[in-house]
């Protein structure tokens, strides 16, 4: 699903209004029926006190449709308008109107922070203070006003965006931003939903269809993408019938020291179980018996070294090589990494350790070849990059050494970011459970899998990263989040495949 900027989302407002003969009053009655559709399915008429905050723009406009349209049918409704400046809209105003006609209880205004109502825990709280059109931090009373809400507890439902939050950039040291715990958003997705920084005042999100013409939307052009199952699908290339092993690559991993061979091993374990045809491990001697016996699927060389790895058996003829976790950092790892970049022509997977080396010998990343996968976690990725002020900054930094370097990196997190130069796909798979030791290695291995398959590197990414939180979406519905296990992920993962066609 594209993700548009508040420019673009305007722009189809306007395509839309001349394409399909509607008002613009028209399309907010649609977009705000449809929030009141949701709020009404859920509540089912309680007689839960609603308090609806409406700013003097179209999100407040929203929220008087949405006001009007729950009078209507009987829930116990009380709007406020938050009245930061005299220059209402017109489908404010007119929506101001209507609202009249069916309540004697009139709008109160509040002017400054005398007129804030109290708002009890057990209150439904809906913000349609600011959406897409704020462009200002919100400051004065309104910002007292968001931080008396805020520390309300009371359930909140934020109309487009959580009033405080701009769509396409950064908020800025201590903003003001409702603190939602439902986001029901128009059309598509904005960026700052998924961001680090941002993500969490958005609660759970909702997207609703509001029509907006369909042709703008397919024509419209956007680096960002979120990536869902209906986009997953579309990558995944189904096995055929007369097919054998040497079909779906020979995948190589290589990493593991002394304490450390269970990570290269969760990386093989994922790389077959996404469905690489054969899949060595090179390894120090030390985790030759480990590998052997946890999985004997696998193929095992050994390092010369017994704890340590020392250099690349560069005569091992591999699809795909995946390099650096529990590697460690030490010189002889780095000859290790070396060895590996001179001899390989083909895209590479680097994570862990493998990036940090990378980021200590800087020379190093000149010898990526073209199209191979990075996979920092941020602190990872900050030795790498260096550090940023805010997340847009961020992604900024990323492209460029995307760019620079022509290759791929995912950025991990709780929504993981796949950037090929100025693309961005955004993941939306996964859950906290996740968060747990060994789950990056599982991920290089079903990335290093997918590419020794066939796949672009950077399908290979996208689809890879999606699978992973499948399969930890999978496990965690099983186990709790609390109880995932980095191999679980691994070891459902055919289920998540499974899960994509079926
Ligand atoms: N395009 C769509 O998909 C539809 C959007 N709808 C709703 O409309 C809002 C956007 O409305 P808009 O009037 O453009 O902006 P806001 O209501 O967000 O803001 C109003 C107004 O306030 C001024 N302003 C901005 N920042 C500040 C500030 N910090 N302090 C004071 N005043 C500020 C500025 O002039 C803004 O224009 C969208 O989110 C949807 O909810 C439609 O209803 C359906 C179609
Ligand atoms: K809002």
């Amino acid at each position: 699903m594209k993700i548009l900027s508040a420019e673009q989302l305007s722009q189809a407002d306007k395509e839309t209004i001349k394409k399909q003969e509607i008002s613009s009053e028209g399309l907010m009655e649609r977009a705000a029926t449809l929030v009141f559709n949701e709020i009404h399915k859920r509540l089912e008429g309680a007689p839960i006190p609603i308090k609806i905050f409406c700013g003097i723009g179209n999100n407040g406009g929203d929220g008087l449709v949405i006001a009007r349209h729950l009078v209507q049918h009987g829930y116990h409704v009380n709007v406020y308008i938050v009245n930061y400046s005299d220059k209402r809209s017109d489908d404010f105003l007119s929506n101001y109107e209507k609202l009249k006609e069916v309540t004697d209880d009139w709008p109160e205004m509040i002017k400054n922070e005398a007129n804030f109502p109290e708002i009890r825990t057990g209150d439904f709280v809906i913000d349609a203070i600011f959406g897409i059109g704020l462009n200002r931090p919100i400051e004065g009373w309104v910002a007292k006003l968001v931080e008396h809400i805020n520390n309300s507890q009371a359930f909140t439902l934020a109309i487009d965006m959580p009033s405080g939050l701009f769509s396409d950039k950064a908020p800025g040291e201590n903003a003001s931003i409702i603190e939602a715990d439902f986001t029901l958003s128009f059309q598509t997705p904005k960026l700052v939903f998924f961001l680090p920084a941002t993500m969490d005042y958005v609660g759970n999100l909702q997207i609703l269809d509001i029509g907006l013409d369909k042709q703008f939307l397919a024509k419209v052009d956007s680096n960002y993408r979120l990536i869902n199952k209906e986009e997953a699908i579309q990558l995944y290339k189904p096995r055929k019938t007369n097919t054998h092993k040497g079909d779906y690559g020979h995948a190589l991993i290589i990493g593991g020291s002394y304490g450390k061979i269970g990570s290269v091993l969760l990386t093989a374990t994922s790389a077959l179980r996404t469905g690489s045809g054969l899949c060595s491990l090179y390894i120090p001697k030390c985790g030759y018996d480990i590998v052997q016996t946890a999985l004997p699927e696998a193929m095992v060389l050994t390092d010369k070294e017994n704890h340590l790895l020392n250099a690349y058996p560069n005569t091992f003829d591999a699809d795909v090589v995946c390099f650096g976790m529990g590697v460690g950092t030490s010189n002889k790892a780095k000859a290790a990494l070396e060895d590996l970049l001179n001899s390989v022509n083909s895209p590479v997977v680097i994570d862990a350790d493998g990036l940090n080396l990378l980021a200590q010998n800087k020379s190093l990343i000149d010898l990526l070849p073209e199209n191979s996968v990075l996979t920092p976690h941020p602190g990872e990725l900050q030795r790498l990059i260096g550090s940023w002020k805010d997340d847009f900054e961020k992604l900024e930094l990323v492209r460029s050494f995307s760019k620079k370097y022509k290759i791929i990196v995912v950025v991990k997190g709780a929504h993981s970011f796949i950037i090929q130069g100025d693309n961005v796909y955004i993941n939306n798979s996964g859950n906290p459970g996740m968060a747990t030791a060994g789950s990056g290695d599982v991920l290089s291995g079903v990335i290093t899998s997918l590419i020794g398959q066939g796949y672009d590197p950077v399908i290979a990414s996208i689809l890879g990263v999606f699978l992973h939180g499948r399969s930890g979406d999978i496990a965690a519905k099983e186990m709790g989040f609390e109880g995932v296990l980095a191999g679980e992920i691994a070891s459902n993962m055919g289920k998540a495949i499974k899960e994509l066609y079926t």
